[in-house]
């Protein structure tokens, strides 16, 4: 049993308090956790860019003051009554996509949605409509997305947590937390891409090079990355790009990146995935897939009031639109095999690790987001 059961723990996190604002590294007051409910010692978070975007005031769930941070890993330090899935001292992922095992969603086998915790994650709270977090001036403080890992502990849903490989590099596993997962997962899970496909990609982040390490490990025959940054070119072909395309600079007059795909790939590619949250980059991702059987899938998160719209005619003529949220992967169920791909070398997570910071410099980890030499900053506490 920890010294620290059942008590408050005063510890450093970064608190929004408003949109567009930077954090406040402070000092703030985390509760135990309830029935069902885990207490976690966060080691190391990533920044994803969602964080970014409901700290930009974009995210119509965004609820103020709130600790972002969702791609985290750490060590279990309490959990409170009922929690029998992890216990104190396991080393464990944080999961913005809970899995309960039990709800519709979950018994479905049709998606990797969980509807147990759903709706309270997106007002900022727990299961019990409550907050586990408030700032020393007795100020509640709202969870985010079920995780909010930046704080040195945070609280969580047991079903929003999956215990791991006590071997596994706190410090690089914590990406599976959401980027590499999602990218990955949407290759091989929601798009299921096979043997000799062809892939485009749009969008070279860590999300978009994990879609193309997937299709690389399922052999697509071409695996075309299209960024407007050429900085990302080297990256794209490290994780096994084969063309990259800068749509600023590489198409000829007249030509389209629609039609520059087209053209590269003999009528249109089997899946395109949209990895920058730009509705008009997710039309052109759609209209670039062959006629009668491409699928386009959306994994970018797009701002408040966005609307995609293409010719119905696009989908008449049997292309496929699709989303994918955390890659349609299960996390308590699926997780282990990620890990168990990471140690076994057939997924790169290092690789996506370009920065490594302190915690108390998270703005400055933010600003990273911005510069095309960056794919992940890592903070450690
Ligand atoms: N559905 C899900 O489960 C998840 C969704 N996401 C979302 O996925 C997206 C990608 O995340 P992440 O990889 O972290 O983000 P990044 O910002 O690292 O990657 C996005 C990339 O897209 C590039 N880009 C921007 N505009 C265009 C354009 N018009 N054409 C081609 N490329 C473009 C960016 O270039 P530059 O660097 O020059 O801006 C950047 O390289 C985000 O919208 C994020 O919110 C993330 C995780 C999970
Ligand atoms: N709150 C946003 C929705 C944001 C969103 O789509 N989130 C993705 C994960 S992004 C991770 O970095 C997701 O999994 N969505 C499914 C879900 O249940 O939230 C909004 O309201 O637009
Ligand atoms: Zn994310
Ligand atoms: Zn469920």
């Amino acid at each position: 049993m920890s010294s620290t059961q059942g008590k408050p723990i005063q510890c450093t996190a970064a608190v929004a308090y408003a949109p567009g604002k930077p954090l406040s590294v402070e000092q703030i007051i985390v509760d135990p956790p309830k029935a069902h409910e885990v207490r976690i010692k966060i080691t190391n978070t990533a920044i994803c860019h969602t964080d970014a975007y409901t700290l930009s005031g974009s995210d119509p769930e965004g609820a103020f003051p709130c600790i972002l941070g969702h791609e985290g890993a750490g060590i279990v330090e309490s959990v409170g009554p009922d929690v029998d899935t992890v216990k104190v001292g396991d080393h464990v992922i944080a999961l913005y996509t809970a899995e309960c095992a039990k709800c519709k969603f979950c018994k479905s086998g049709k998606t990797n949605l969980c509807g147990s915790v759903r709706a309270t994650q997106g007002k900022g709270v727990m299961p019990d409509g409550t907050t586990r977090f408030h700032n020393l001036k007795g100020e509640p403080l709202l969870h985010f997305m079920g995780c909010s890992t930046f704080s040195e502990y945070t609280v969580v849903a047991d079903v929003s947590v999956v215990a791991i490989d006590p071997t596994a590099p706190l410090d690089k596993v914590c990406l599976l937390g959401c980027g590499v997962t999602t990218g990955y997962g949407a290759a091989i899970k929601t798009a299921n891409v096979q043997k000799g496909d062809t892939v485009a990609v749009f969008g070279a982040g860590t999300v978009g090079l994990s879609v193309v390490q997937g299709a690389k490990a399922r052999e697509a025959s071409r695996i075309i990355v299209v960024d407007i940054n050429d900085d990302k070119k080297k990256w794209s072909f490290d994780f096994g790009a084969t063309d990259f395309v800068n749509p600023l600079k590489d198409l000829e007059e007249g030509e389209t990146i629609v039609s520059k795909l087209v053209e590269m790939t003999d009528g249109g590619l089997d899946f395109t995935f949209d990895c920058t949250g730009n509705v008009k980059v997710m039309r052109d991702a759609l209209e670039a897939c062959h006629k009668g059987w491409g699928q386009s899938i959306i994994i970018g998160v797009a701002a408040a009031g966005q609307e995609i719209s293409t010719r119905p005619f696009q989908l008449v003529t049997g292309r496929v639109w699709k989303g994918s949220a955390f890659g349609g992967v299960k996390g308590r169920s699926e997780m282990g095999g990620l890990i168990k791909d990471y140690q076994q070398g057939k997924l790169k997570v290092d690789e996506f690790v370009t920065h490594v910071r302190p915690f108390n410099e998270i703005n400055q980890g933010f600003e990273d987001l911005h510069h095309g030499d960056c794919l992940r900053t890592v903070l450690n506490f």
